[in-house]
């Protein structure tokens, strides 16, 4: 297996297709929905979950089996079923028209492959392990959960809106790197786990940026 270029795709919008329906499917699915993509399901069977989000809408579900010309379009492609030789076709099928495809049964088989995902708000921590084995990916999961706690979410927030402030406001670039500097050294992370911190009012934002920008 080679060693995969990692990325951050923006999948909003686009029309991504899953091939086959069962429990594997159904996570790639959830991530799909997750970063707001339009998902479209050919399986002549789905899961419980997968069942509730076509009745509710929130995929488009092809009850039947898969037939070439299926990955037409497609911005993202998913061999999900249990059928090697399918999956082997739709990956043939995606690969020939240069769309990106992963294939759940054999990795090497598909042009990308799907790691383990943390999510914390704005924090995204992907973890691959270039296919050495699902049990190992998620044991580094699991461990980066323990280290990465929900304070994160919030300390993320923050962050994100601090910037957002420093950069409407300062209008001077060394000025506006050494207030951002400063902000990611303050123990605001801290005093989110230890529930301690105190939202800043725009009055105290004024007040940081005044007592900070300094040069
Ligand atoms: C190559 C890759 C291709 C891809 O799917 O993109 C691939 C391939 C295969 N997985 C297989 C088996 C299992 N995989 C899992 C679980 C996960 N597998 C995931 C990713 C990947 N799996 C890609 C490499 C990622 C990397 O290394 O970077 C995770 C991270 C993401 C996700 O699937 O959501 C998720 C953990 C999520 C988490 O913990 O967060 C479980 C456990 C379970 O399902 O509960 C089992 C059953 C138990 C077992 O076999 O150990 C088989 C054998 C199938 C067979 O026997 O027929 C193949 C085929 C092959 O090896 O090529
Ligand atoms: N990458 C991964 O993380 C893992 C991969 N696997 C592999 O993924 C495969 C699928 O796993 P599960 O979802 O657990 O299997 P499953 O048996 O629960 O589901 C298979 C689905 O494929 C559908 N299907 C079968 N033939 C089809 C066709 N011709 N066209 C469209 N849909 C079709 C079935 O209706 C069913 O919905 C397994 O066979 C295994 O090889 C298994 C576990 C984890």
């Amino acid at each position: 297996m080679p060693l995969y270029l990692p990325i951050m795709l923006d999948c909003s919008g686009q029309h991504c297709v899953v091939i086959g329906g069962g429990a594997v499917a159904e996570r790639r699915v959830l991530g799909l929905l997750e970063a707001g993509a339009v998902v479209t399901v050919i399986s002549p069977e789905l899961t419980a979950a997968l069942t509730v989000l076509a009745e509710t809408g929130r995929l488009i579900w092809l009850s039947r089996h898969y037939a070439p010309g299926d990955t037409r379009g497609a911005f993202l492609v998913y061999a999900a079923s249990n059928d090697e030789q399918v999956n082997g076709e739709v990956a043939h099928e995606a690969r020939v028209q240069g769309v990106p495809v992963n294939v759940v049964s054999h990795g090497e088989a598909g042009t990308f492959i799907t790691p383990a995902v943390l999510r914390r708000g704005r924090l995204t921590v992907a973890v691959s392990a270039s296919g050495a084995g699902p049990g190992a990916v998620t044991k580094i999961r699991e461990q980066l959960e323990e280290l990465l706690g929900d304070e994160y979410e919030p300390y993320l927030d923050f962050l994100y809106r601090m910037r957002g402030e420093i950069k409407r406001r300062e209008p001077s670039s060394s000025v506006r790197r050494q207030l951002l500097r400063r902000l990611e050294g303050l123990d605001v992370l801290d005093q989110m786990r230890q529930g301690t911190f105190i939202e800043w009012s725009p009055e105290v934002i004024d007040t940081w940026i005044a007592d900070n920008r300094e040069e």
